[in-house]
């Protein structure tokens, strides 16, 4: 057989030495890459999983040009389809034609100061709801699946607005969806290609999902798209939601009820999980380094004192800002990041001239950009206040007559760079970061302004869980919690 040019880690040359590798991978991904990562200082290593090899190109030159790189050479869509099986799970229309990305990173994005007092209205309502607290008792708090639904409800009320956003059957059906993605994505992986087409159908819930979805949103789409039709755009009082947004954008086949309801029901999953997961390792990291809070506390109650509950408001909270990039820095990244399939027939050709095979995939080893001393001092330690202190420096030290000494904007969590990949980088940077990091921000400002917390074991943060290149914050853990006032 031809020898594949790009190198193996030490460990898994050799057939029998890269399953017992894969095996070891599945175990602890973070640990196989940190080794690759050591051997391979600057270039491209594979490291094998039970399903395939991962190329992983490590330093910040090789990951600028794999971002640069069009869809038509390196597919950030073809890159998920394999893992997350999306052409049965969410349907090769949203695939092909991902318009609502278009919708997320325009519309959504530039509403996000109008939308605001819903938002934070929301957030009051479902904390108040959701933790059920009375008087000043401490109450138990397991994180994540409260803070799920609190995420789900605030980001339905942008998306499709009261009532539904409160409805529980609605935000289950909406976080059940991305769980199925995952778990019955890998099952349907596993079934031989030809034999897809039929079996597939049966394991997908994206059908029954979709049913379910159009119970709630099918009258209301079919008279949103007809009085479009009928008026036109912008009619009076055309409500300024997900739905207006995504019929501003959406030609043909996708004006149709089922296939909007589908655009809802994507737009769910690439917001609730990745944003109620961010938050609740921030939660864990707050109770475990409570020196944060107090420090916080006072930004919060600064600021809102001096400018209220509004979106530009948020933009004053640098310290609480840059908690959240610290906690995503150490926790929300897995081992591997930007997953690209090469799509190009001949190949990706890097600038050192090193060539990735067509059909290969290709990803960066994102805990360990994460980790880098050289460009973390201290990595291993979780420094809350990090970027807003960098940030602060980079202000004081920039020449005011030069306007391109931006370097010390590039510190804030929605700023991604080749250092930090929480949300990406380039071209498919996640476009759902500015509502992200404005509804994170938000709740965060809540919990510590009305809220009183503590880990449940002191200094003793609830471990990660790490499946193959997954990683998630504990579903079990719990801090104690309660109010204020
Ligand atoms: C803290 C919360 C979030 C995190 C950590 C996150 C992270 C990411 C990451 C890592 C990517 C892939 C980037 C790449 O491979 O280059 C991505 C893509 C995406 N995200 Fe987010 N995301 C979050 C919240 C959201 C929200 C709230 C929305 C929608 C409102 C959203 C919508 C999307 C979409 C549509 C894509 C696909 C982009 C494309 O096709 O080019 N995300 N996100």
């Amino acid at each position: 057989r031809k020898k594949n040019p790009i190198p193996t880690i030490a460990e898994a040359d050799g057939v029998l030495a890269s399953y017992r590798t894969a095996l070891c991978f599945w175990g602890n991904a973070a640990d196989v890459v940190r080794r690759g990562c050591r051997q391979f200082p600057e270039g491209v290593f594979r490291v094998p999983t039970l399903f395939r090899w991962e190329y992983v190109a490590n330093g910040p030159q090789l990951l600028l040009e794999i971002v640069a790189a069009p869809e038509s050479v390196l597919s950030f869509h073809e890159g998920a389809a394999d893992n997350l099986q999306t052409e049965h799970t969410i349907g090769a229309a949203v695939m092909h034609n991902p318009y609502h990305v278009g919708a997320v990173r325009g519309s959504l994005t530039r509403n996000l100061a109008r939308c605001f007092p819903e938002v934070r209205d929301e957030i009051v309502h479902a904390f108040d709801d959701v933790l059920a607290l009375e008087g000043k008792e401490w109450k138990t708090m397991t994180v994540l699946p409260q803070l799920m639904q609190i995420v789900a409800r605030t980001s339905n009320r942008l998306f499709v607005g009261l009532p539904l956003c409160r409805d529980q059957e609605f935000l289950d059906l909406n976080v059940n969806y991305t769980v199925h993605i995952f778990t019955r994505g890998q099952l349907i992986k596993l079934i031989p290609e030809f034999l897809k087409p039929t079996l597939a159908p049966f394991l997908s819930s994206k059908n029954s999902s979709l049913r379910h979805a159009l119970k709630f949103l099918g009258a209301l789409l079919e008279e949103r798209l007809q009085k479009d039709q009928e008026l036109g755009a912008d009619y009076p009082d055309r409500p300024n939601d997900v739905i207006s947004w995504l019929l501003d954008l959406a030609t043909d086949e996708e004006r149709t009820g089922p296939a909007l309801a589908l655009r809802i029901l994507t737009i769910n999953m690439a917001a609730i999980h990745t944003s109620s997961t961010t938050l609740t390792s921030a939660l864990y990291d707050l109770t475990t380094y409570p020196e944060h809070i107090q420090p916080m506390r006072e930004e919060a109650e600064r600021v809102v004192a001096a400018e209220g509950w509004t979106k530009a408001a948020l933009a004053g909270m640098h310290k609480i800002d840059s908690f959240l990039r610290e906690s995503q820095r150490l926790s929300a990244s897995g081992p591997l990041a930007l997953t690209r399939r090469v799509v190009a027939k001949t190949g990706f050709t890097f600038s050192d001239g090193t060539t990735i095979p067509h059909g290969a995939y290709l990803t960066v080893p994102a805990n360990a950009i994460h980790s880098n001393p050289d460009t973390y001092a201290n990595p291993a330690v979780f420094d809350g206040f990090r970027s807003s202190r960098l940030r602060k420096e980079g202000a004081a030290a920039a020449d005011p007559d030069d306007p391109t000494a931006t370097a010390f904007f590039n510190r804030h969590m929605v700023s991604t760079a080749p250092d930090h990949v929480a949300f990406g980088h380039g071209r498919h940077a996640c476009p759902g970061r500015f509502f992200a990091a404005t509804e994170l921000k938000a709740m965060l400002a809540h919990i510590l302004i009305n809220y009183d917390v503590e880990a449940e074991v002191d200094g003793v943060r609830p471990p990660d869980t790490i499946i193959g290149v997954m990683r998630m914050p504990s579903a079990k853990g719990k801090i104690m919690i309660r109010k204020r006032v």
